[in-house]
């Protein structure tokens, strides 16, 4: 099966690096020049994945058309893009593989909704868990969810990418995977902004534990499952993102905490921070389900400059409330 990837930022590009294992030829879809001179010139990508070294089997390419020769395409373009980049991809009937972490603006979609809208002919499925591109890229052992309706293509895949540090296992709860993975960005601005904030560790701790109630509502309401959302691609990527300073939202909640403006923080970044495109969108849909989704709309409220003594203030003011409600 040869794969390319759609994306050549830190994921896609480690990505790249997974499947290219044992000299296998991947082809790269970048959209920035210096990044495909980069990797084919010298093995690296210096603006995205710095300090990595790169197999020679990854070649990348400027042109999306060279695209077609392809058997399965990773799509690792920002959530808020894929539409875009995938209306400008000939795929046809070609399995695509959806690993961006959100919801779309405006639709309200799920990143593999919008694949499927695009290219109706397309198999879809979702990669996703607690993975930091410079951990995979550099071989550390990392297990994800691969998440496919389709049993056959499910095991083609999985077969394919996984390897002595790279570990997937199987779902067919395709909405359930991508939701973990589009919450949790929400979830880890509010963990950085509370670490920020110097509000201390039990308030990080119940957030995640509030957090990950909330997710597991709205998965659940979206038509995912409960397991999914307590596995690697919810729960477990929850744990990864919002205790670190490697994660880009949790470190976008962690300026915030210090009194920086969203806007501040995010102009002039070329890494994606997904939460922050994520949340008022996510407050919309929550809205939209009936699913009350309070730390979520809490971070809508801190990226658009609400002070956080007010915010917390009304987090810990609502009702006292059943845990399990
Ligand atoms: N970095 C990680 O560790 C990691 C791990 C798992 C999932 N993800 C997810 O992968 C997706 C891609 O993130 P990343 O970390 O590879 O990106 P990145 O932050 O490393 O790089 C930004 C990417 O955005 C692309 N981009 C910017 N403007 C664009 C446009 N107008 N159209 C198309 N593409 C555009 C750039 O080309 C680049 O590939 C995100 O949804 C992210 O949540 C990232
Ligand atoms: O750096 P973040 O916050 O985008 O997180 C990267 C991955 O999603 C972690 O699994």
């Amino acid at each position: 099966m040869k794969l390319g990837v759609i994306g050549g930022g830190a994921w896609g590009t480690a990505l790249a690096q997974v499947a290219a294992r044992g000299d296998r030829d991947v082809l790269l879809w970048a959209r920035e020049r210096d990044v495909v001179t980069s990797i084919n010139r010298d093995h690296v990508n210096a603006a995205f994945l710095p300090g990595i070294a790169l197999s020679p089997s990854i070649r990348a390419t400027g042109s999306l058309g060279e695209l077609s020769g392809c058997d399965a395409l990773l799509v690792v373009a920002p959530a808020q893009h894929v539409r875009a980049v995938l209306a400008e991809t000939a795929v046809g009937a070609t399995p695509l593989v959806l690993c961006a972490k959100g919801i779309e603006a405006g639709t309200r979609l799920l990143v593999g909704e919008v694949a499927q809208g695009v290219h109706p002919r397309a198999p879809i499925a979702v990669l996703s868990g607690p993975t930091f591109a410079h951990e995979v890229a550099a071989g550390q052992p990392t297990a994800v969810t691969l998440a496919c309706a389709d049993a056959g293509l499910r095991s083609a895949l999985a077969d394919r990418l996984a390897g002595p540090g790279f570990r997937p296992y199987a779902s067919d709860d395709v909405v359930g995977a991508e939701i973990g993975g589009a919450v949790k960005n929400v979830l880890a601005i509010a963990c950085g902004v509370v670490e920020g904030a110097g509000l201390g560790l039990n308030a990080r701790a119940a957030l995640i534990a509030r957090g990950f109630a909330e997710m597991t509502r709205f998965g659940v309401a979206r038509g995912g499952r409960a397991e999914t959302l307590g596995g690697l691609s919810g729960l477990g990527d929850l744990v990864l993102t919002c205790n670190s300073v490697n994660s880009r939202n949790f470190s976008l909640g962690l300026g915030l905490g210090r009194g920086r403006s969203a806007q501040a923080l995010l102009a002039d970044r070329r890494t994606v921070a997904e939460g922050a495109f994520t949340a008022p969108v996510l407050r919309e849909a929550a809205a939209e389900a009936g699913v009350d989704m309070p730390v979520c709309a809490a971070v809508c409220d801190l990226l658009e400059g609400a002070p956080i003594d007010a915010v917390v203030g009304a987090l810990l003011a609502r009702p006292l409330k059943r845990e399990a409600a």
